[in-house]
């Protein structure tokens, strides 16, 4: 049932990105999460205008392709950037989820953040927190490897979210220290999360789209949208890749599929290295 405020999309699309997302049948809590890495970009590969900024770029229809997709994974996961510029709602407004004419939180993706150092500037009245505490989202899991306030814990409690501490490698030299893919995708898988979408922002995106990492993913749907936006924005565009000393693409898509929507085109596609 449609409510007022929900998204819907013709089943001629979401039949073209099915083969793209996971299946109930090949959940197995023992494995690692179904990856999929989605986000919009503009044709010069900038997710927003400049850092700390939200910038619009799916239309209508690109736009309820994503709610489609929030409803077809158990989590949705962003990096603390993402979560200070944009405060994103992180849950699914399509037609017939909890919340939006569905029972109950069937539907609604578990929002995850990543923040290793405790940036993220959350209160009551972060939009996330609001939707939980209203029946209309699933409360987040933080990632951290801080040690957080007792009012920061209650506040996820309250809405069935908590912080989840993770361990440091002792002997990191990284002075902004990251947590390893397949440790956090280890922790989702631990706390019953079968697939994940990750959505950005640009740091989270460049890192998962490292070499290192690009094995992890098991699918690729990316929102083109027909504007340039300029220099000083956030980009996609991750760490280069040698191979015996010479420079050589870092991953690339098969199995691709070109899905229009409305003014946008959207990209599906596997990593094949
Ligand atoms: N068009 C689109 O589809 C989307 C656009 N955006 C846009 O992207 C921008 C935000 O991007 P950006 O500034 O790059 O921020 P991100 O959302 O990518 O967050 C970056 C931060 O997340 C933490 N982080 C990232 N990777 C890891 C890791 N592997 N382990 C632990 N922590 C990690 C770090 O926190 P710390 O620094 O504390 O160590 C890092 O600085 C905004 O403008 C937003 O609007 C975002 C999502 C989608
Ligand atoms: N698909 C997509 N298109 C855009 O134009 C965007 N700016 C984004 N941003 C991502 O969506 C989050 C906002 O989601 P809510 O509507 O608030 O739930 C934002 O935080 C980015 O992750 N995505």
């Amino acid at each position: 049932m449609a409510t007022r405020d929900s998204l819907s999309l013709a089943i001629a699309s979401t039949q073209q990105i099915d083969p793209y997302l996971p299946h109930v049948s090949s959940s197995n809590p023992s494995l690692k999460p179904y990856v999929t890495l989605t986000f919009a970009t503009s044709l010069d590969s900038n997710l927003s205008l400049s850092p700390g900024t939200q910038t619009t770029l799916s239309g209508p229809l690109s736009k309820a392709m994503t709610h489609y997709l929030r409803s077809k994974h158990d989590a949705i996961l962003i990096g603390v950037g993402t979560a200070n510029a944009d405060n994103p709602s992180l849950n699914c407004r399509f037609e017939g989820v909890g919340g939006y004419g569905g029972q109950g939180l069937e539907g609604q993706p578990r929002p995850v953040i990543l923040d290793p150092s405790g940036r993220w500037d959350v209160s009551e009245q972060s939009k996330v927190i609001q939707l939980a505490s209203t029946g209309r989202g699933r409360g987040p899991l933080v990632l951290t490897y801080t040690e957080p306030q007792i009012a920061m814990k209650e506040l996820l409690e309250k809405v069935s979210g908590k912080f989840i501490s993770m361990f440091q490698q002792s002997n990191t030299k990284e002075s902004t220290p990251r947590f390893q893919w397949a440790d956090l995708l280890a922790v989702l898988s631990r706390e019953g999360i079968t697939s994940v979408m990750v959505e950005g922002g640009g740091a989270v995106i460049n890192d998962l789209l490292h070499p290192s990492n690009i094995t992890l993913v098991n699918s690729v749907i990316v929102t083109i949208a027909p504007v340039w936006l300029g220099k000083g924005g956030v980009q996609v565009c991750p760490e280069e890749r040698v191979d015996g000393g010479s420079k050589v693409s870092v991953g690339r898509l098969g199995n691709v599929k070109w899905v229009p929507l409305g003014d946008d085109v959207v990209l599906c596609g596997r990593p094949s290295v």
